[in-house]
């Protein structure tokens, strides 16, 4: 017995001597990474090998980044588990970081793919989905793809859709907006065949997403059981529509097309992440635009006139007919609601882009020196610092629906947002959810008029997504038009 004892204390002593010199030397490595960097780089403490300032970073980035910017400026890193994240707002720094290949952007879809349900192999997708998958998403979803395929249906859908709405004294509005949504734009996109009794799963799905993404991914129960629907139905659609014809738009052709080398399970996550892609940011921005809407009775007046200015009441060319006569022409139209649909984007956008370094690199910062990001370091752009600077967008904090209303040269008062990223690797559904909105706002704004009693509320700190959750949902009263069948 005393043997056995002193075999254990032993064994325990030696444990925690490797613990101590696992921990010491991995403090070590750190202090020795830090002090590499030149020119004083703030490095934000941490409780714990990095978890302290990790977790802060996961569970709350919008505050946690807001803070550090607030102390540190333009850029600063700090250890996120075993890795160094570079955050920088420096307008300088983001030319190299969306032009310069040492700068790797494959990383985050290897996560999003896995959290979907992929292997995530990374030698057996990496080809298929750099060289094919995602380059597809950017040429089936020009302006030109989106104005054969997109606008005329859905305007028509959505139109019906909201004329169906039952009246009752208010609507949650992420209800109003979610189911609309999917419904209109997945039957659109994969074919009115697709199950859209999928919402329920999706929201589900959607809302574990970041935790999915995350080290914690295996304590999103329900998301993760989601998930795992999703993904079979995806599979089943792969194996139904293997032929690439049928009642799909260009996208869903492309999509299967470009997967198709891969087994079953990865082309249903590839799908899966093009349902996700499509949905996850729209249904957020349409719930910022029609919130900015709600509360400011100016644009809303502003808007209508510029809707019946294009498109009178009662007129022989509705825009239905002039829709199917000039496809195109939604893209010209509406200057106003344009601008209204980039303030919403600047306003409750996040930072979304995030690389890493596949060598050393210097980045410049704008005060004319640099910062250097080593190989395996992760370098993010904080886009929101950037558009809350009120010397770029003066009242950055206040909703302008006209702040990007283009001079008569074209020209805008305010530079461009960084929302949707830069470089080669540039959001690819970009012009996509630019134009949703637009028809969305267009078809809801003709058929109601809306009212909250509700305050706009904050952005959530703990979103997850490149457009942020709001910290509350708000309840919108909808007032008919008409009470024709128009
Ligand atoms: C308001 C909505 C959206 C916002 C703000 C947004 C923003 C972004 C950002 C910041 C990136 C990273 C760009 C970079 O790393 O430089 C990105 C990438 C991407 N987005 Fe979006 N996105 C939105 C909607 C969509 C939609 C609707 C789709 C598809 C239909 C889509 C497809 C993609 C794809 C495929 C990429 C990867 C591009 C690549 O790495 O080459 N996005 N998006």
């Amino acid at each position: 017995m005393y043997h056995r004892m002193s075999m254990i204390l032993i064994l325990l002593d030696y444990t925690a001597r490797a613990i101590a010199l696992a921990l010491i030397s991995f403090l070590v490595a750190n202090r020795h990474r830090n002090r590499r960097n030149k020119g004083g780089t703030p490095v934000l403490g941490s409780l714990f090998l990095g978890f302290g300032t990790g977790f802060a970073f996961h569970s709350r980035r919008t505050t946690f980044l807001e803070e550090c910017g607030k102390r540190y400026g333009s850029y600063f890193k700090f250890a996120c588990g075993p890795r160094n994240i570079h955050i920088v707002s420096s307008s300088s720094a983001f030319k190299t970081f969306y032009f310069d290949s040492r700068l790797d952007h494959k990383e985050p879809h290897f996560l999003v793919l896995r959290a979907l349900g992929s292997s995530g192999n990374i030698d057996l997708l990496s080809t298929p989905v750099h060289e094919h998958f995602i380059p597809y998403f950017g040429r089936a979803l020009s302006r030109r793809g989106i104005a054969q395929e997109i606008t005329h249906p859905l305007y028509i859908e959505l139109r019906q859709r909201f004329r169906e709405i039952q009246p009752q004294p208010h609507h949650k509005l992420s209800d109003l907006i979610g189911k609309t949504l999917y419904y209109t734009c997945t039957a659109i996109i994969f074919g009115p065949s697709f199950p859209l009794d999928t919402y329920d799963d999706f929201i589900a799905m959607d809302l574990a997403m970041p935790m999915l993404i995350s080290p914690l991914a295996f304590m999103a129960f329900s998301g993760a059981r989601a998930r795992g629907r999703l993904l079979k139905v995806m599979m089943n659609y792969v194996q139904e529509n293997g032929d690439f014809a049928g009642e799909k738009v260009a996208i869903v052709s492309s999509a299967l097309r470009s997967a198709h080398v891969l087994p079953l399970r990865e082309q249903g996550a590839c799908l899966l992440s093009l349902l996700w892609s499509i949905h996850s940011n729209l249904l957020r921005s349409i719930w910022w635009m029609l919130a900015y809407f709600a509360v400011d009775t100016e644009t809303r007046h502003r808007l209508k006139a510029e809707i019946l200015a294009t498109v009178p009441e009662n007129c022989e060319t509705d825009l239905e007919s002039l829709l199917v006569l000039d496809p195109d022409s939604m893209f010209r139209q509406f200057p106003l609601l344009d601008s209204a649909i980039t303030e919403t984007i600047r306003l409750c956008s996040l930072p979304g882009s995030m690389r890493v370094a596949v060598g050393d690199i210097e980045i410049p910062l704008d005060d004319g020196g640099t910062f250097s990001a080593f190989q395996g370091e992760m370098v993010m752009t904080d886009t929101r610092a950037h558009h809350m600077r009120d010397d770029l967008y003066p009242d950055a904090k206040t909703f302008r629906a006209d702040r990007f209303l283009p001079r008569k040269d074209g020209t805008l008062d305010v530079p461009k947002i960084m929302s949707w990223g830069g470089g080669a690797h540039v959001c690819k559904g970009k012009a996509f959810a630019h134009h949703v909105m637009k028809v969305w706002a267009v078809a809801f704004l003709q058929t109601y008029d809306f009212t909250t009693a509700d305050i706009l509320p904050d952005l959530d700190p703990r979103s997850g997504n490149v457009i942020a959750d709001p910290s509350k949902d708000i309840n919108i009263k909808l007032e008919p038009r008409y009470q024709t069948s128009d």
